[in-house]
């Protein structure tokens, strides 16, 4: 997959066209993803997730064209920075979650929420990108948390306990993902990192992970309840975001002021 850069001459506005090899698409047996990406991303709209403009195709590629989001991927600035500071951290993990709310509001799940899905944009705002791997929930599915989709596992440090022992994920799973990524912006690595794949898995199922010296008590708390082994029993999980909302970890966030508001100076 490569994705490059375009401007639209009519209007002079910029684009990122993802290009995708079709041969490639069909021997990694992924035709489907395909269409789940353009057909969820079509579907959703809002200020944390990429813009679906249009699709075409030639004869050896797919070509979607994307919001351009100018700052690149957030996993580049943990890197950069090493970590993000409280209030950095409290900033992008608020809009984290609010885009998180609205995908799951339209009956979606991301499935592979991680630092490098997370872009940026030209006001250093985040859009959730990447939906190849997303599941649209019937709606009949869209119960509790015991309503599985199917077989797919996102990135080892990231995927939750339920999708490697039940192979199905559902909305909370993308919770568990955001716990992950609130203890990386912090501590400036992933909770659960083995040194192959196999080992990372194993810590997952087995819960063992530790919280670095200084890491902030609050951001520990809100972590804790959501690196559960029961999706039912995370914070935030059968569509109950108001109360991860409502932890002290986000004392401050003005909610509805988070899309408007100039984003923090990273440092
Ligand atoms: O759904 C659509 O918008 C069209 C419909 C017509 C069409 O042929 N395609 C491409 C289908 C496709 C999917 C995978 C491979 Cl490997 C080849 C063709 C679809 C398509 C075109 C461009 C980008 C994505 C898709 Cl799914």
């Amino acid at each position: 997959m490569r994705v490059v850069s375009a401007v639209d001459l009519s209007n002079k506005r910029d684009y990122a066209i993802k290009v995708l090899d079709k041969r490639h698409i069909i021997r990694e047996k992924k035709v489907k993803y395909v269409n789940i990406e353009k057909n969820t991303l079509y579907k959703l709209d809002h200020p944390g997730v990429v813009k679906l403009y249009s699709t075409f195709q030639d004869s050896s590629s797919l070509y979607y064209v994307l919001e351009l989001c100018q700052n690149g991927e957030l996993l580049t600035f943990i890197k950069k920075l090493g970590s993000f500071d409280e209030n950095c951290t409290r900033f992008y993990v608020a809009q984290i979650l609010t885009a998180v709310e609205y995908v799951h509001s339209q009956g979606v799940i991301h499935r592979d929420l991680k630092p490098e899905n997370i872009l940026l944009d030209q006001r250093m705002y985040i859009k959730l990108t990447d939906f190849g791997t997303a599941k649209m929930l019937e709606p009949s599915e869209d119960g509790t948390e015991s309503d599985r989709a199917n077989s797919f596992v996102g990135t080892a440090e990231y995927v939750s306990p339920e999708l490697l022992t039940e192979k199905a994920a559902c909305k909370s799973s993308d919770l568990w993902a955001l716990g992950c990524i609130i203890y990386q912006l912090l501590a400036g690595r992933p909770p659960f990192k083995g040194s192959n794949e196999y080992q990372t898995f194993q810590k997952i199922v087995k819960l063992e992970y530790s919280f670095p010296a200084g890491f902030p008590k609050t951001a520990m708390d809100l972590v804790s309840r959501l690196l559960v082994h029961d999706p039912n029993e995370r914070l935030g999980a059968n569509n109950t975001i108001d109360k991860l909302k409502q932890h002290p970890f986000f004392d401050g966030v003005d909610w509805l002021e988070l899309w408007k508001q100039p984003a923090p100076k990273l440092m």
